[in-house]
């Protein structure tokens, strides 16, 4: 039987990729649903090739456009948030990819879990906002939640075969970015073309300013707590420029397991997607003598500050989290707007993680106004800061 694949996002860089292992893999998987918030020029090439049996645009706006554009194709259009949160639930559908940016991924991905879907979860925030909720219904509904971002996936993978033994510690690597090796003072004047030069992944524009202020490293801290349920202290960040490594566990002899591979998102999407059993693949092979030598280093949280305020929001629990990744996504956008400098988005950031109203244990609603809460807050944050 093939697996019948949802994909929410599938017009960005994971939602291409996604189609890709599709692609190659047509015995196995089948596209059942494709949505896009905005790109509905991709969205329909998407569909005329994989030809699925229902495609969403979340932004109603572009709706009269993709259904002109679809006339002729045997497919059920639909737009709006709320639409993404029901064809999610249709029994046509196996898995769901969630490849979708930010905090538009939790409420789909929630209505999905409840259904009985098992997730490939790319969309990390999710289970920075909410993660506790995530697992939680995952549990009761017997879901499974597979990993896709590159660092849950190799632990994932290293846990393989080891369900008899506690995990003492596990280390994600980060590339630390483009900025790595500048000093303070230099950090000060780098630009958003310079940030948007991730020295080995190509992503969206979202995630790779995260990946440059180490925000990135900081979710998938919390991401790795609610996946493989750990304590903040079991999780290490170890800096590793050459992204060959993907992450590590420790077990509590004292071995080491790492799993290792060029950077290419593909990997992780058909583990995700095919598990327990791998798929043969046409990927570009690793070969060591190409990479003489693999670092590692410290991660510096006075340069990065990101990482220590995701640390703290881990720590402290509640709505923070919720409110560290709200006030993140208003900093990105208004620096990918040249509205603020990168600098400034750790400072906005931690004040709004300091004056946002504190919930300790909040439930669905509690996020769900917390978010908006912060938005407003982070936003006037930024307009104050450009007045003076
Ligand atoms: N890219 C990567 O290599 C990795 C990504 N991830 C995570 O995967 C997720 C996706 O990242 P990435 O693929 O890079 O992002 P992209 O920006 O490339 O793609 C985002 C996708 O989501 C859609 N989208 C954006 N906003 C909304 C919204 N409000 N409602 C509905 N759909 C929306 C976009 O549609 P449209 O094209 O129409 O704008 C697009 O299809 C993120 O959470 C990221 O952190 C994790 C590990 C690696
Ligand atoms: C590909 C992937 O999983 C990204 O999350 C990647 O890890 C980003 O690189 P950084 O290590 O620079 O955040
Ligand atoms: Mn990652």
């Amino acid at each position: 039987m093939k697996k019948r694949i949802a994909i929410l996002g599938s017009t960005g860089s994971i939602g291409t990729q996604t189609l890709e292992v599709i692609e190659e893999n047509p015995e196995h998987f089948e596209v059942e649903i494709l949505t896009a918030n905005n790109n509905i020029d991709l969205l329909v090439e998407q569909t005329k090739k994989f030809q699925p049996n229902m495609v969403v645009v979340a932004n109603h706006c572009r709706y009269k456009a993709l259904c002109e554009a679809l006339k002729d194709e045997p497919v059920k259009i639909f737009a709006g948030k709320e639409a993404l949160e029901q064809v999610v639930q249709l029994e046509t559908v196996d898995v769901v990819v969630t490849a979708m940016v930010g905090y538009s991924g939790l409420l789909p991905t929630l209505k999905a879990i409840e259904a009985g879907k098992h997730i490939a979860l790319a969309n990390k925030e999710t289970l920075v906002v909410a993660g506790e909720i995530i697992t939680r219904e995952a549990v009761k509904n017997k879901v499974n939640i597979y990993p896709v971002d590159s660092e849950h996936s190799a632990i994932f993978q290293c846990l393989a075969g080891e369900h008899m033994n506690e995990i003492e510690k596990i280390y994600l690597t980060a590339s630390g970015g483009p900025f790595r090796s500048l000093t303070e003072e230099q950090l000060q004047k780098v630009t958003k073309a310079d940030a948007l030069k991730h020295p080995n992944w190509e992503m969206g524009a979202k995630i790779t300013i995260d990946s440059a202020s180490m925000m990135n490293k900081g979710f998938e801290v919390i991401e790795a707590k609610w996946l493989f349920d750990l304590k903040p202290e079991q999780i290490d960040v170890i800096v590793h420029p050459q992204s060959i490594v993907h992450s590590m566990v420790q077990f509590r002899d004292g071995s080491m397991k790492a799993q290792m591979g060029l950077p290419d998102m593909k990997l992780p999407i058909q583990y995700a997607l095919n598990f327990p059993k791998r798929l043969p693949s046409s990927f570009e092979r690793f070969n060591f003598l190409n990479y003489p030598k693999l670092t590692f280093e410290q991660p510096n949280t006075k340069k990065f500050r990101n990482l220590a305020l995701a640390y703290e929001a881990l720590e402290q629990g509640g709505n923070l989290p919720c409110i560290l990744n709200a006030a993140n996504e208003v900093v990105v956008q208004a620096f990918l707007k040249e509205k603020i400098r990168f600098v400034d988005m750790p400072d906005l950031v931690e004040a709004s993680m300091q004056q946002v109203t504190f919930i300790k244990d909040p439930v669905l609603d509690d996020y769900i106004q917390t978010d908006k809460e912060t938005r407003l807050l982070t936003s006037s944050l930024i307009k104050q800061r450009s007045k003076n």
